[in-house]
């Protein structure tokens, strides 16, 4: 099956003074997924929000019928313990789990009690973890971090270890509205080059401007905050990114 384009929206550029109704509209605007960013003021420079706020918007947005389908909601963890909140985000409605490389590996993650005991780090140990609670797992990486280290997770022979979407960031992570790096998209043609079939997702800076190039280098999940919620008309937006990853994807098959 070739792979869809995805749109998600970023909900860190929405109005979190009516969140729920800026889900349900986004969606109701043709995006396929939301992203949500969870930041914990530690792994990032920036607060959010955490597994309440995501149940509120739950009840407002209806579940994807089918895995990765409409309605997914794509939880983007910049927190620096990600086995700490993979249950509390799967009570709280999240379909995609998709935590930093950089954070499973880090000292902090690996030398916790609670991480020795029950082995959850080391990515693919997390990724597992995640797909015992009936998530998806989706695997980033900073813009300082090279794709190299994703060859051998990607490669497990335990299919269970493996990630179901990689993120390559193409800004740093905190903060929304920031300039896109285009010095990143070799790694997503990396990984496009070697894996067909696996979903790319690209975040940061993505707009009409940039959409082009993240499409060319083979990302087929785009992730978009102030150029959809920052528009007049969002749902043209939406349809403006997906029909450029559309063409693009076309024409490389
Ligand atoms: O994760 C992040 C930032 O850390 C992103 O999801 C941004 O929220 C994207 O915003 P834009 O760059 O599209 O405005």
């Amino acid at each position: 099956m070739p792979l869809e384009t995805i749109i998600a929206p970023s909900i860190l550029s929405a109005d979190f003074g009516k969140l729920g109704r800026e889900c349900i509209d986004t969606i109701e605007h043709g995006a396929d997924w939301l992203h949500v960013d969870i930041m914990d003021g530690h792994f990032v420079p920036n607060l959010t929000f955490g597994a309440p706020v995501v149940t509120k918007i739950r009840e407002r947005v209806p579940r994807p019928s089918t895995a990765m389908g409409k309605g997914t909601f794509d939880c983007h963890m910049m927190i620096s313990e990600p086995h700490k909140w993979v249950a509390d985000f799967k009570k709280a409605g999240c379909d995609l789990y998709c935590f930093h490389y950089e954070a499973a590996i880090s000292s902090t993650a690996a030398e916790s009690p609670e991480a020795k005991s029950d082995e959850k780090t080391t990515p693919k140990k997390l990724i597992k973890y995640i797909h015992s609670h009936g998530m998806k797992a989706g695997i980033a990486i900073k813009p300082s971090t090279p794709v190299d280290v994703l060859w051998d997770i990607l490669e497990d022979s335990d299919e269970d270890a493996r990630p179901d979407m990689v993120l390559v960031m193409t800004v740093e992570p905190g903060f929304g509205g920031q300039s896109f790096m285009a010095s990143e998209l070799p790694k997503v043609t990396a990984l496009r080059g070697k894996y067909p079939n696996l979903p790319i997702e690209v975040d940061g800076g993505l707009s009409e401007k940039t959409i082009d190039q993240a499409a060319d280098a083979g990302a087929n999940v785009i992730v978009a905050g102030s150029a959809v919620f920052g528009a007049k008309d969002p749902a043209d937006v939406i349809s403006k990114l997906r029909a450029a990853v559309d063409s693009r994807r076309k024409s490389q098959l």
